[in-house]
């Protein structure tokens, strides 16, 4: 039975039906649950690749180590004072097979694991590139002209080290994603995140086996000409148990992106100015603006009256 879910669901197979549902939850809350994704990312690639991921986070470090950063923030992230309880691997460039070759030579995976990352890879690729051109289309934007497929894909795999004294603290402190698009396979017994509503309340997101959660970024704001909600979200200890999650961003064009131009007239006039996800993202780490305020330093003038 479907657990009680305070988000908004979205069902892939009941489209276009579903478009208006689709846009009201990127508007309100920038989250949704999806369902009936299936054909696209079958369930036993997921389990396939969950105990995949897990073996890999359990290598001993000096072999987690060469998971080096591509982009800064990218690679390895070993617990640290300031966030004890979180590890996470990195795998840039998710589609090429390239990016997959040095992400798996770096932590001596299998050929057999190989072929499962690859799998997975082309599978969440289509999957978040279909869930973009709904999108697109709910806002009434050809898809075809926007090329999502070339837009870059990355992924990141990340642990929660939970224990008794570890519950009631903070496990991912509160951020936004910086890309466009995220898909969440996020733990399938263990909770802890919790998603930010309008009023600024956090909203548990349970865990809901054979769902995913797809969370906006910032990028998407911008795309958006600020209609899409960029969900602030974190990762609590609820529970003593370990908890393992896979996050595929989506995250934007290598060239400039722009507010759509079918989102902008009189009444609603433009409030990004363009700019590269690349430029972006090290906006937000010079700043360290991590919750989405850095979208501030790229509005426009007239949108600042
Ligand atoms: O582990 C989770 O559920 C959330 C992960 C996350 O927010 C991220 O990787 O950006
Ligand atoms: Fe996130």
């Amino acid at each position: 039975m479907a657990p009680k879910c305070s988000i908004p669901v979205i069902d892939l197979q009941d489209f276009p039906n579903q478009s208006s549902k689709l846009i009201a939850a990127c508007e309100e809350w920038g989250c949704f649950r999806l369902l009936n994704y299936h054909e696209l990312l079958p369930a036993t690639l997921m389990s396939e690749m969950k105990v995949l991921v897990r073996s890999l986070l359990d290598l001993p470090e000096e072999i987690k180590r060469r998971n080096i950063d591509v982009i800064a923030g990218g690679g390895y992230v070993a617990p640290s004072p300031k966030i004890p309880l979180y590890e996470a691997l990195g795998l840039h460039d998710m589609t090429s097979r390239h990016g997959v070759d040095d992400f798996c030579s770096q932590l001596n995976a299998t050929t057999h694991q190989r072929e499962t990352i690859m799998r997975y890879a082309e599978s969440v690729h289509t999957l978040i590139v279909e869930i973009s051109k709904k999108l697109a289309e709910g806002l009434g934007v050809k898809s075809e002209n926007i090329g999502f497929e070339k837009w870059t894909c990355r992924a990141r795999i990340n642990k929660y080290h939970f224990t008794p004294q570890s519950v009631g603290t903070t496990g991912g402190p509160m951020h936004t994603d910086s890309g466009f698009l995220t898909i969440l396979q996020d733990d399938e017994d263990v909770g802890g995140l919790e998603v930010m509503n309008k009023s600024g309340d956090f909203v548990p997101v349970d865990p809901w086996p054979g769902t995913l959660l797809v969370n906006l970024g910032d990028m998407a704001t911008v795309w958006s000409n600020g209609r899409f909600c960029n969900v602030k979200h974190r990762v609590q200890c609820k529970e003593a148990n370990p908890r393992v999650s896979i996050a595929s961003f989506l995250l934007g064009p290598e060239e400039i992106l722009e507010p759509l131009p079918e989102l902008v007239d009189d009444d609603h006039p433009r409030v990004f100015v363009p700019t590269t996800y690349e430029d972006y993202r090290k906006l937000r780490f010079s700043t360290k603006l991590h919750a989405g305020e850095a979208l501030a330093l790229l509005r426009t003038p007239s949108a600042e009256k």
